[in-house]
């Protein structure tokens, strides 16, 4: 391998099951060493991981970088958005973190709405009606749960806030992440003190949020990690915008990604308030926003189907009529926290081909279903589909994407967009370059694409109608909240 043209970054991506890291040449953004380590996350309603072993998880990864990590003269962390971390007086964890994918607060989140001012009032302040999903319905549960863990917690962080402060020993975050808290005010880009007294959390608990551009801090000695003390410190922000940076991109371009969550987004230069609650208002992690929708329900889903029927998750078979709503985990898009999978249509002559299959037409239709929110009004409809996460390496998943979307589906080659995103916001620190432009510099959305197909109606109207039918069933549960 040829030696560096430029300075050398690390981007790191703290997701769900695993911390990735690369190091990449600042100059041509070739990807000159990366690693990766797994996380483990408990099973059942709650969802929850120790947030010092997502630092073990990054030392890991930085292990397996080898040498080109201790010449990176920048590093950015970004990570699964959401996820509320508790700190004690000496910056340890109260309590293990409450994931993104916990759907325990769903009575909180019902609550809040209704206790300040509707789901109107919520999308108009924060850009978002809260879900489960939200940090604020996190704390709220915790508060109403384990009073004991708030009381100890002097510190509040999201994922990618607590790794960057190991690194810094700041308590920093970025606006990006802080927009998916639901206590950070989109209209004012402020903490929104009204949210923050009713669900009793002193704002002097929270991190700064330190602008795009701005240098969070930077390494400090106390540790091992590879990284010389001095060594500049980005502020990073949450996974999806992330590789909105990664992917270097422009308003109207449509991503869609599938990995343990399932997204849909793009950039937009208005500000998104939708009071249905289908679409998150995340603001991005430059100056721009991020309409956003999220499953709960995605790759992990549709390999458990897999695996259920014995078969690899490529053994798909088309045909057979049959519906499978993969919502294993309850669901987020539609909010349907209590629901469970449910399958509808079996016929002796179904196949277990054609129910993998269902599995991932119910897991694409429920994105596709948001997209037309996501996007702004003047979008060019026939705007090639981004793919990216795990998922997107597989040929099933592409080819739904395709049939179901009609629309061209592009797939990067770049495999880590979350931490080639947060490699270019650390190697924009250096430059002074808008991370974005870093990205197209580049060149990370280039790859195959797969010309469209004609949309297939059918199963789209046949997905839509089992769902509705079952509406009752799927949100049964929600009454005894
Ligand atoms: N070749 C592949 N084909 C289909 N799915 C894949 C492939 N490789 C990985 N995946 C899926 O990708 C998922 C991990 O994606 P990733 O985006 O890394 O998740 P996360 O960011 O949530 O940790 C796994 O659950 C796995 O099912
Ligand atoms: O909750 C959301 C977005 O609102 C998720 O997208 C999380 O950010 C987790 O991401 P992955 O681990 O699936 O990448």
């Amino acid at each position: 391998m040829s030696a560096a043209e430029g300075p050398l970054v690390v981007g790191v991506d703290t997701s769900t099951q695993s911390t990735k890291a690369l190091v990449v040449d600042v100059a041509t953004g070739r990807v000159v060493a990366s690693g990766q380590a797994p996380h483990t996350v408990t099973s059942g309603a709650g969802r929850e991981s120790d947030p010092r072993q997502w630092w073990e998880a990054l030392c890991e990864a930085l292990r397996q970088c080898g040498e080109p990590a201790h010449e990176a003269a920048a590093v950015s962390v970004g990570g699964q958005q959401h996820g509320l971390v508790t700190l004690d007086e000496h910056g340890e964890p109260v309590r293990p973190a409450l994931l993104w994918n916990d759907v325990r607060s769903a009575p909180q989140a019902r609550r809040l709405v209704e206790e300040l001012g509707g789901a109107k009032f919520w999308a108009e302040r924060t850009g978002s009606v809260p879900t489960a999903s939200f940090t604020v319905t996190k704390w709220a549960w915790l508060a109403e749960h384990e009073p004991e863990s708030v009381r100890a917690t002097r510190a509040v962080r999201l994922p990618h806030d607590y790794l960057t402060e190991r690194l810094t020993g700041q308590g920093t975050t970025d606006r990006g992440d802080a927009s998916g808290t639901g206590w950070w005010a989109s209209a004012t880009e402020t903490y929104d003190e009204e949210i923050l007294a009713h669900v009793g959390l002193d704002p002097a608990l929270l991190p700064r949020v330190v602008r795009s551009g701005e240098v969070a801090g930077t390494v400090r000695d106390s540790h091992d990690l590879p990284f010389s003390r001095g060594t500049l410190v980005a502020c990073g922000t949450g996974d999806n915008a992330a590789a909105a940076l990664g992917l270097g991109l422009r308003p109207g371009m449509p991503v869609m990604s599938l990995g343990t969550s399932g997204t849909v987004y793009a950039v937009s230069r208005r500000r998104p308030a939708d009071p249905s609650g289908t679409v998150a208002g995340f603001a991005d992690a430059r100056s721009d926003w991020l309409p956003l929708a999220c499953t709960l329900n995605c790759t992990l889903a549709v390999d458990r189907v897999a695996a259920l029927l014995g078969l690899d998750r490529e053994a798909v078979e088309p045909g057979g009529g049959v519906t499978l709503l993969p919502f294993l985990d309850g669901e987020r898009t539609p909010n349907l926290p209590h629901a469970s999978g449910l399958l509808y249509g079996l016929r002796h002559d179904t196949t277990g081909g054609q129910l993998l299959q269902a599995a991932y037409d119910g897991a694409v239709h429920s994105l596709l279903d948001a997209l037309d929110l996501v996007l702004d009004e003047d979008a060019d409809p026939s705007a090639p589909l981004l793919l990216i996460g795990g998922g997107a390496r597989g040929r099933a998943w592409q080819e739904t994407v395709r049939r179901l979307s009609g629309r061209p589906v592009q797939v990067p080659e770049a495999k880590e967009l979350v931490a080639l995103g947060a490699a270019a916001q650390a190697a924009g620190l250096l430059t002074g370059e808008d991370p974005a432009a870093v990205a197209r510099r580049w060149n990370t959305a280039v790859g195959p694409v797969l010309e469209p197909v004609e949309r297939d109606e059918e199963t789209l109207a046949r997905i839509a109608e089992v769902r509705s039918d079952a509406a009752p069933l799927l949100d049964r549960a929600a009454d005894t909240d």
